[in-house]
């Protein structure tokens, strides 16, 4: 019998030679689309999600977090997550209850496509590719870090500006750049906040020019607890490689540069943004956090590896920089292959097989540039995602938490396929004072888990303090969990301080979410006490969207005149001239 899909003409494939072909809402039938990654493009209110056991009374606040979910089929068959439409959700938990909401963050990108209906932009990170309808937009999906900042949330991504969204509706406000003070083309999606001092530390590398064209120019900004921007200073990369996350000490801000690279010409032919360089060195760049000058950085560098999440980072006694971090052994990114094919990871099986552990390393932040490094500690572990309790950021710390990958536990195949994203079958919490050797015996190194069974992976986890304690690590892991066989999600939450006694509670969705990145818990208090000052009469009234184009985007329109999107919007140029060809 004919499947109910079918038609009695067949209908073209949706992609030709990799390229979207026609008219059908398809998504490729590639690893990336399909299974537990199909795109789900849900908005949704879910009042009073299923539960099972007690929801701990005392947590009050929301986790939120982002995931990129394709709004539309991509233009581009072998498209990558990474790529997808930046898509916010919300667990507000409220006296042992918790509620559901999920938005999209509404883009430039989200704009222009959804009055076409259809993708207009092509690869990650790559104008070239664009449809010309949308030529100057700026591009960015806004879909790696969901942040709170001064009253309100901002969805990130870094190769572009962030969008700030209403922290309880989920209703975007649009493009912020921090009234007018943050120019820059690119911002990352790992500002780092200043327990003590209340204030933003943040960057954007691939900074020079549009944010698409390899420059190696790298801007730091502060911006203090009032708003105000109190630094900015531009540096000089040694290429354009990634600087994803970073860490603050209380006088520096330490850069790790990832050795996988942008390349103008890669870019113009119509390539990846980025390639991986088995070649190159990991470097970490480190300027001063206060009175930084463009000759104040300073470069030091370690063998081949690639960089994922910072733990902490503080400095100790003797001045050193601590910073820990996840290293991997090879390139976690396998969709951006070297240029010139080496045996490196392409697929995701291969990208498994990599070893992540987590190390400490002590910077000398008066070594001079080019000073080769080596770790200090490495933990014995393998996984991502860690997270600490981050009221303890720039002091020295104890516990982090992590995602760990387990391949001795046994997992399902044949229910499950590949796992979608990584094997994250483990979760864990960890604590450096348990590799100290100071009595000269070597301890075991505590290592406090709990896998989830054969068919469940984990999504970054969140650390909720307990109300009323300052005691680092006391209070709640939230966490994630991927049901890879019948593509639902649960979310466990446990004693932060003891994880291998599983779970306390679990709040069940319905449907399937998105393998997201990042997010974050924010405490009902602040969001309150925010929303009034925030409000129309507040002290500090709502916040503004930016009103200008970015810099880069102005010079753009300059030459070429009204075309793309500036034509799209029926917009005039910044100047107030309409600016076609001369006129
Ligand atoms: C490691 C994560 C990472 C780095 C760069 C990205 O554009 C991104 O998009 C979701 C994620
Ligand atoms: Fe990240």
């Amino acid at each position: 019998m004919a499947h109910i899909f079918a038609l009695a003409e067949p209908a073209r494939p949706a992609y030709h030679e990799g390229n979207r072909n026609g008219d059908q809402v398809k998504f490729p039938d590639t690893g990336f689309f399909q299974g537990f990654n199909k795109p789900s493009r849900l908005e949704a209110d879910i009042f009073e999600l299923e539960t099972t056991g007690e929801i701990p009374k005392d947590i009050n606040g929301t986790f939120y977090r982002i995931q990129p979910d394709h709004r539309f089929p991509p233009l581009f068959e072998e498209d990558i997550h990474f790529n997808g439409d930046g898509s916010v959700s919300a667990f507000r938990f409220e006296n042992g209850h918790v509620d559901f909401r999920q938005r999209y963050v509404h883009t430039d990108r989200f704009k222009a496509e959804t009055k076409a209906r259809k993708a207009l932009l092509g690869k990650y990170r790559n104008p070239y590719t664009d449809n010309e309808m949308v030529k100057g937009i700026i591009r960015t999906a806004s879909n790696t870090n969901i942040t709170f900042w001064r009253g309100v949330l901002l969805a990130s991504k870094e190769d572009g500006p962030p969008f700030a969204m209403d922290p309880v509706t989920l209703e975007t406000i649009g493009r912020y750049d921090f009234d007018g003070q943050v120019q820059s083309p690119t911002f990352t999606a790992h500002p780092k906040f200043d327990p003590d001092t209340g204030e933003m530390v943040c960057w954007g590398y691939e900074a020079g020019g549009d944010g698409h064209d390899a420059s190696c120019d790298i801007v730091v900004y502060t911006i203090d607890k009032d708003g105000k921007k109190t630094e900015e200073c531009w540096y000089k990369a040694p290429f354009c490689g990634m600087i994803h996350d970073g860490a603050i000490t209380k006088n520096f801000l330490i850069l790790p540069l990832t050795p996988i690279k942008a390349d103008a010409e890669r870019l113009k032919r119509g390539g990846n943004h980025f390639a991986w360089d088995p070649n190159e060195d990991q470097w970490y760049g480190i300027v001063p956090r206060r009175g930084g000058k463009p000759d104040d950085i300073i470069w030091l560098r370690a063998d081949n590896g690639f960089h994922g999440h910072v733990a902490g980072s503080y400095e100790d006694e003797e001045g050193k920089i601590v910073v820990d971090l996840t290293v991997a052994s090879d390139n976690v990114f396998f969709f951006f292959p070297p240029d010139n094919p080496t045996p490196t990871p392409t697929t995701l099986l291969q990208r498994n097989k990599l070893i992540s552990d987590t190390y400490r390393w002590k910077f000398d932040p008066k070594a001079p540039t080019n000073t080769r490094v080596t770790p200090t500690l490495i933990y014995g572990i393998n996984g991502e995602f860690s997270r600490v309790d981050d009221r303890y950021l720039t002091h020295k710390y104890n516990h982090f938490w992590q995602c760990q990958i387990d391949p001795t536990r046994p997992y399902d195949f044949p229910k499950c396929g590949p796992p979608a994203g990584g094997l994250f079958n483990v979760i864990g919490h960890f604590e450096w004072d348990s590799l100290s050797t100071s009595d000269g015996e070597k301890k075991e190194p505590v290592k406090d888990t709990w896998w989830a069974g054969p068919t469940t992976t984990f999504q970054e986890p969140v650390f909720v303090p307990k109300e009323g304690s300052n005691k680092e690590g006391e209070g709640y892991l939230i966490a994630l969990l991927n049901h890879l066989d019948v593509l639902r999600n649960d979310i466990l939450i446990f004693d932060a301080l003891n994880i291998s006694k599983g779970p306390l509670a679990a709040i069940h969705l319905p449907v399937k979410l998105r393998l997201g990145l990042h997010g974050n818990f924010i405490e009902q208090r602040e969001i309150d006490e925010w929303a009034e000052r925030r409000k129309e009469g507040g002290d500090i009234g709502p916040a503004k969207p930016a009103k200008e184009p970015l810099p880069w985007q102005k010079k753009f329109f300059e030459e070429h005149g009204l075309t793309g999107v500036k034509a799209l919007e029926g917009h005039s140029t910044a100047n107030g001239r309409v600016g076609v060809n001369g006129h």
